[in-house]
């Protein structure tokens, strides 16, 4: 029996409710197997957390968090208690960083009886590749001054490696896929960093010959996502592109409820961090209707990361199958709660 040690933190608002409805989906996943199982070790970390101790993690969180073979996160922000770049950057940001998770995979695709708003939404499949170790999400930078003489200095920070990193990953994951990659870029603007990460991929692109390539502005590529998101096969995207294109990609399955996310550790130092796009959504938390397809998922991402790919598989055939029968939450359309629906994947994986 191989057990899989994966710590968990679910984080606030939504977080709390989606993190186990995915844990039990987990747990029917290796009643199904027979060989695996996990123990999952729970951490309250969260913005409640920060109100009763002044951080969002204990200082030697990340000590904690080392020796398991992933981390399982929800959603971190409950700006009514903590300012939002205080969570993120106390929480997901320092895991990000201090793991060394250079890269964040999110994939989109269409799903049969999701209702997207497209009206031909065309089978689109697609994964971004975003940088998710520099670029735009960087504490360098400043403030002075205060009135009105009052200046914000925030500084992009994007590194030959870690540009380079995402781009031959991208480029690999291309060769698996359709062989097409789209580069985000927004080189007309953007004086230095963007000229820079078009240098930098014009000069990859003669290693992958098989790949077809093209560069388009963040600002069209963000309109094509909408009108044709059939044409991406990957995309290549900086921190802050990235993120934006991924609500994207979410909302035109019918929901960032339904996106997923996985933080890659590359160099085996650190485990690696999985969570869906999604925040904590504090509109709708507390009311058990929360979209748990975004976390499950993201739990199929782990599975497929510990190599587990057929079992990964049959969570998101479940999931396929769960939303073709129309049990859905009201995001999506449906009536269903989150229990209702965790129920309904479960239910389907041991189905014969
Ligand atoms: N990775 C993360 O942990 C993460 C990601 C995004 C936002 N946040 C934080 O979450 C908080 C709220 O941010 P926001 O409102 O910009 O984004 P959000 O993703 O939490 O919510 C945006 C909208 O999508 C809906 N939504 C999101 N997930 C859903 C789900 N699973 N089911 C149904 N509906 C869902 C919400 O109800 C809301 O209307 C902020 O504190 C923000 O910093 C955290
Ligand atoms: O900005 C971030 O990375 C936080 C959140 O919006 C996300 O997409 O994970
Ligand atoms: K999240
Ligand atoms: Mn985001």
């Amino acid at each position: 029996m191989k057990t899989y040690h994966i710590a968990v933190i679910p984080g606030d608002g939504i977080g709390k409710e989606v993190v186990p409805a995915a844990v039990k989906v987990l747990h029917t996943a290796a009643e199904l197997h027979g060989g695996i199982k996990f123990e999952f070790t729970e951490f309250p970390w969260s913005c409640d957390f920060y109100i009763e101790h002044g951080k969002m993690m204990p200082d030697d969180g990340l000590e904690i968090l080392k020796d398991y073979e992933a981390v399982f996160l929800g959603a971190v922000g409950n700006p009514r208690l903590v300012e939002d770049h205080v969570s993120l950057w106390g929480l997901l940001l320092k895991i990000r960083r201090g793991f060394e998770q250079v890269l964040n995979i999110r994939p989109a695709k269409y799903f049969k009886g999701l209702n997207s708003p497209l009206a031909d939404p065309k089978n689109f499949d697609f994964v971004v590749v975003r940088e998710n170790s520099e670029g735009e999400y960087s504490e360098v930078g400043g403030r002075i001054h205060k009135g009105e003489d009052e200046i914000a200095i925030q500084n992009a920070i994007f590194t030959r490696k870690g540009t380079e990193r995402a781009m031959r990953y991208a480029f690999e994951l291309a060769q698996k896929r359709n062989r097409r990659l789209t580069s985000a870029t927004k080189s007309n603007g953007i004086f230095h960093t963007m000229p820079f990460w078009d240098e930098v991929f014009n000069e990859l692109k003669a290693d992958y010959p098989d790949v077809a390539v093209n560069s388009t502005h963040i600002d069209a590529l963000s309109a094509f996502l909408v009108i044709k998101p059939e044409l991406f096969d990957v995309i290549v995207a900086s921190n802050l592109f990235g993120d934006i294109l991924t609500d994207i990609g979410g909302a035109i399955m019918g929901s960032i409820g339904i996106a997923p996310s996985a933080n890659i550790n590359l160099n085996g130092k650190y485990p690696s961090m999985f969570e869906p796009v999604h925040g904590s959504a504090p509109d709708i938390a507390g009311k058990g209707i929360a979209n748990p397809i975004g976390q499950i998922w993201t739990a199929k991402m782990m599975l497929d990361h510990f190599g587990e790919t057929e079992l990964g598989g049959k969570i998101l055939e479940a999931v396929e199958w769960v939303i073709a029968k129309g049990i859905k939450t009201p995001d999506i359309g449906g009536t269903a709660t989150t229990a209702e629906v965790t129920e309904a994947v479960c239910g389907r994986i041991l189905e014969k």
